[in-house]
């Protein structure tokens, strides 16, 4: 693993384009050769990968280096066979030391074609399951966020205007170097922790991370996946069901930071492309700034009762609002997605007001947000917020008991008397869910690192 200390760029960057390359076809393979292998491995695609591996033998041209790859190709295909990841041990891995071993992989049901304006992306080939894991990654570079500027080498020195492009788009005062594997890790890299209990703790450790097969995934305000790691591998899983041909998008920013108006503006600004997404189509300015308006009085609402608890005055304050944001989403396929965040928003802050009377009133403003919406947008936004490793909101066990009160309605509360509410966050989230050992696994984690027995 090569650390920033003694990095050598030239061959990261040349191993990187010609990986790009073969991942997004933008040119053929020409010649077999151990890199072409070991860029068809890094990427999951093993049948490219045997096929380079082959003409290498016809050739004569097995070195060791050949021979290990062949062996990592065949503990993949029966790592792969069994579908299986060992979780518990990679977690306990990762707490030692954030590169863990495990073999990379990408779904046999999805590939990467043309997306029009946004060049490539994945598809899915068929109908993909909800909680479907579509690629296991290990990163392809990593480097600890605070220092990776500093310590890459300056060797070529950059026009004010490219500095001024990057800074708008990252931020800080940085002496830059070989721009293009920055520009990489600007606009295809992941921020991190390589450890669940990270993120509780001030100045942890944090990472940006470049994968070379997620990295074609494109962003979408409403997403149809979410990501998280374990140390430095990353897993990408469907948070709905994938239809056939539809294409498959991550949210590049993190949801639990940023409302979803104003997710267009943070994409321009850290990411430094104009979203095309569907959500973002569909929505006319004059849509977007009264919106904007009304995050804003929702946002105070809320403010005030992180204080003192909500009355049953603010409930309708906030009430009103969705029923407003509803009519200008009508017709727009942002409206499910806008209304549950407003829900889901004042659902966390009657649940961490601590007073049980609002528990109720959050469990009453679940079932709204369900009897609008229904069971799969809930399950879109619960992948979203409980899931992606930087979010604050579910640090704790209130906080991820705010946003399954909106999911409790369905099966719970609809049903009678909330008695264990341990046991039911955990069966509704088993059940919503499908009993996905990712989710089953995650919960558990992350109830036990805050303190939750
Ligand atoms: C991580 S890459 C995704 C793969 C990329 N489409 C490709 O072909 O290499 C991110 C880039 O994809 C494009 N992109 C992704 N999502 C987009 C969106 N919602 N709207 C417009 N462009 C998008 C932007 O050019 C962005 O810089």
């Amino acid at each position: 693993m090569d650390t920033f200390q003694n990095f050598d760029c030239t061959k990261h960057l040349n191993m990187l384009k010609s990986a790009l390359c073969q991942i997004t076809k933008y040119e053929e393979i020409k010649t077999p050769s151990f890199e072409a292998a070991q860029a068809y491995y890094n990427v999951g695609k093993l049948e490219e990968c045997e096929q380079v591996v082959l003409e290498l033998q016809k050739n004569d041209m097995v070195t060791k280096a050949v021979k290990k790859l062949q062996q990592n190709i065949q503990i993949q295909k029966l790592q792969i066979s069994e579908g299986k990841y060992d979780y518990k041990s990679m977690v306990e891995e990762a707490k030692v030391n954030f590169v863990v071993k495990c073999q990379n992989y990408v779904n046999p049901n999805i590939e990467i074609r043309e997306a029009g304006n946004k060049r490539f992306g994945y598809f899915a080939k068929s109908k993909i399951e909800m909680g479907t894991k579509l690629i296991v990654e290990k990163a392809f570079l990593i480097a600890e966020q605070q220092q990776m500027f500093q310590q890459l080498l300056v060797k070529d020195q950059l026009k004010d205007s490219q500095m001024a492009q990057y800074k708008a788009l990252r931020g800080g005062d940085i002496s830059l170097s070989f721009f293009n594997l920055q520009e990489k890790y600007s606009k295809n890299g992941f921020s991190s922790f390589p450890r669940l209990e990270d993120e509780l703790k001030k100045d942890s450790l944090k990472l940006e991370v470049l994968t070379l097969s997620s990295c074609t995934i494109n962003h979408s305000c409403l997403p149809n996946a979410y990501w998280y790691f374990i140390g430095d591998v990353q897993f990408i899983i469907t948070q709905r069901q994938i239809e056939e041909n539809e294409q498959i998008f991550l949210q590049y920013v993190d949801p639990s930071q940023v409302t979803f108006v104003k997710q267009p503006d943070e994409i321009r600004r850290l990411f430094g492309f104009e979203c095309e997404c569907e959500m973002c189509k569909n929505m006319t300015q004059q849509q977007r700034a009264e919106i904007s308006k009304l995050t804003i009085h929702l946002e105070m609402k809320i403010k005030a009762q992180d204080k003192d608890g909500a009355t049953q005055n603010d409930i309708s304050s906030v009430e009103d609002i969705c029923k407003r944001v509803v009519k200008i989403f009508d017709e727009s396929c942002a409206r499910r997605s806008a209304l549950l965040h407003y829900y889901t928003e004042l659902s966390y802050v009657l649940q961490t007001s601590g007073n049980i009377s609002n528990i109720r009133k959050a469990i009453d403003v679940g079932i709204k947000a369900l009897e609008s919406f229904g069971i799969d947008g809930a399950q879109a936004r619960i992948g979203q917020l409980v899931m992606i490793p930087n979010a604050k909101h579910y640090m704790n066990f209130q906080a991820v008991g705010a946003i399954l009160n909106i999911l409790s309605f369905c099966f719970i509360v609809s049903k009678g008397e909330v008695k264990n509410w341990l046991k039911v966050l955990e069966q509704v989230f088993y059940k919503v869910t499908g009993g996905c050992d990712d989710y089953k696994y995650f919960l558990k984690n992350r109830l036990e690192i805050s303190g939750v027995k």
